[in-house]
């Protein structure tokens, strides 16, 4: 017991500092930190200024000195330069938003950003107009040989007959991934005359026949296009999605555009395509690593290669676009008023509604309860919500946010668990942690034919297939605990501050002996409840004024009378 006691404590430290770090609510709308990097527009700083935060700009930083100055920080701007990594996040003790002022977030670690309690958020939209202007434009490079014709120029030369080129007018050009970026160019290739197919699994074919792409299977592509054009994001589903086999399988003289995302081809396997006469010809402007180490030069270098340095988003509009809204999405974030472009956690909006605060407090409360009134591992979580006004903010957004804010609390007492638990984190801590969770909205058998409405009721399933249910109801906008496990006549009670909680046998002087040990160590009890089951023991919660001293809870677990004897701090 005691070293849970000490764990208690040390729990409840870490959720004060919690608390100053990571609370991002509306009431929170206070001065921060932010720092832009990787040449972000000068608009981004104005915003944020204007918007009274501290916006400082550091460009070419090298990882060591990004850690050195990371933590004082509540925001940090990038682009593709920076990477942000678990070491950087290790040292990033304020950050509560990464804010990518662009498209592309493979730069960034999002599942450490989930676990680091930090929102990661994108800006789509304002570089597609000028990412898809210089596929097409690659694309007419690359069918014309305009880099190849403009170097022999350069050298003096005047070589009419070698760049015999290609029209676009009446070829089909295939677009893998259909979305901002993919249908931009999908609507200009349209304007050549171009025939369009495409592949994009989330993209409805009736809405792709209507912007004139004719979807396909991917397998199927390969053989009909004349040309590619990827703009997909490069996930393991999309890495080498350009190989020696899909090669293989393209039609002879083929060119492929890629202002997507380096990692989707295989440049081996493209300068084998290019140097075999099976691909006519490649457009790049990214590559598996920024800037094309040594071994890449051989692609590079390839005469029939065209190639940017990583320059899709690359006009003054762009930029522009990117920095406005990264700095507007960010300020809004950290004021706790939106969450536009969160990627990494979809519930933030929701969390901070007005109606759900009172559910939120209960739901965190049960959670802490739970966690520090069980022994042994738990295995999973069920959250169930029912009744009243409930029913009325019932969307699956509401149930979930519900469900991490349990979490939320349970984590922070969890043995096992080293991380600050957050409305961001806490899903991700659980399932690190090995339990399951789950959502149900049928009302728990304990309460079947009860009288309270709005109710939340946490089961959770231990090792060896013990179970504990605890479920409370918000009366007003007040959280009530209501039921505990199957006990009958427990009056609801509202817990604050420091829970004794215990099972006693149910005879007269069972707890009075407790009373007497608490008074003998000057702790006042503010309230009690006791539940009562048919031939077992009663349980007990005691509301106490002050926090026992681990000897104190010694002495009572020492009381023949009673069992499972837990402190628990539920502020
Ligand atoms: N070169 C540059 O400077 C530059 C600039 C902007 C964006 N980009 C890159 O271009 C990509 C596209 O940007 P966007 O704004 O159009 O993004 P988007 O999210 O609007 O579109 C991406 C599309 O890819 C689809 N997709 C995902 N997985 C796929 C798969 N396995 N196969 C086929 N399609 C798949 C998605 O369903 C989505 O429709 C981004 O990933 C970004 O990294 C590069
Ligand atoms: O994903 C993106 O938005 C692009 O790759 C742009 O990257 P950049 O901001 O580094 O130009």
């Amino acid at each position: 017991m005691a070293s849970r006691i000490v764990l208690a404590r040390a729990s409840r430290a870490f959720l004060q500092k919690e608390v100053g770090r990571r609370a991002i609510h509306a009431s929170s709308a206070a001065a921060g930190r932010v720092l832009c990097l990787d040449n972000i527009d000068p608009v981004c700083v104005e915003i944020f200024k204007e918007r009274g935060h501290q916006a400082d700009v550091k460009n070419g930083l090298t990882v060591p000195e990004l850690c050195s100055i990371i933590g004082d920080y509540d925001g940090m701007v990038i682009r593709s330069a920076t990477k942000v990594t678990g070491e950087v996040l290790k040292h990033a003790s304020n950050l509560k938003v990464v804010g990518r002022a662009g498209v592309g977030i493979d730069n960034i670690d999002v599942p450490e950003c989930t676990k680091a309690g930090v929102m990661v958020m994108n800006t789509p939209g304002g570089n597609t107009v000028s990412t898809a202007q210089l596929a097409v434009t690659l694309l007419c490079a690359a069918a014309r040989r305009i880099s190849e014709a403009d170097a022999s120029m350069k050298s003096g030369k005047w070589e009419r007959k070698k760049f015999m080129g290609t029209e676009l007018g009446g070829k089909t050009i295939a677009v893998v991934g259909c979305g901002r970026i993919g249908q931009q160019v999908a609507k200009w290739a349209q304007g050549f005359g171009m025939k369009v197919i495409g592949f994009d699994p989330a993209m409805p074919k009736d809405i792709a026949e209507e912007k004139g792409i004719h979807l396909m299977e991917l397998d199927d592509i390969w053989s009909q296009a004349d040309f590619i054009t990827l703009h997909t994001p490069l996930t393991p589903d999309t890495k080498d999605l350009i190989s020696d086999a899909s090669i293989a399988k393209m039609r002879d003289g083929v060119i492929i555009v890629n202002c997507a995302r380096g990692g989707i081809i295989n440049e081996a396997a493209l300068l084998r395509g290019l140097e075999s006469g099976k691909v006519a010809s490649a457009a790049l402007d990214v590559y598996s690593s920024e800037p094309p180490p040594e071994s890449a030069k051989g692609l590079i270098a390839h005469p029939r290669v065209v190639c940017t340095p990583h320059l899709g988003a690359s006009t003054e509009e762009a930029q522009v676009n990117v920095a406005r809204d990264v700095a507007v999405q960010m300020c809004d974030t950290l004021a706790g008023i939106d969450y536009v472009g969160v990627v990494n956690v979809d519930y933030m909006a929701m969390a901070n509604e007005p109606m759900m605060k009172p559910y939120l407090e209960l739901g965190e409360i049960i959670g802490k309860l739970h966690s520090q009134t069980t022994t042994g591992k738990i295995k999973k979580v069920t959250v169930r919500t029912y009744g009243g006004k409930l029913i009325s903010i019932e969307t699956s957004t509401a149930r979930r946010v519900l469900q991490a804010q349990v979490l939320k609390g349970l984590c922070a007492y969890l043995p096992g668990n080293t991380t600050i638990p957050s409305l961001i984190n806490a899903p991700y801590l659980a399932s690190e942690l090995g339990i399951e969770t789950a959502i149900d909205k049928k009302v728990h058998q304990s309460l079947v034919n009860s009288p309270y409405s709005n109710v939340i009721t946490v089961d959770v399933e231990l090792e060896g297939g013990r179970k504990r249910t605890i479920s409370g109801s918000v009366f007003g906008t007040e959280g009530n605990i209501v039921q505990i496990d199957n006990y009958k006549s427990f009056p609801a009670f509202q817990p604050e501050g420091t829970l004794l909680t215990f099972r006693n046998e149910d005879r007269p002087g069972a707890v009075s002996d407790v009373l007497r040990i608490l008074s003998d160590a000057s702790i006042n009890v503010a309230r009690m409840n006791v539940g009562r089951q048919e031939g077992e023991l009663a349980l007990c919660l005691m509301d106490l004024d002050a926090v026992p001293a681990p000897a104190v809870v010694e002495q009572l677990k020492g009381l023949g009378s009673l069992s499972d004897v837990f402190l628990a701090n539920v502020a």
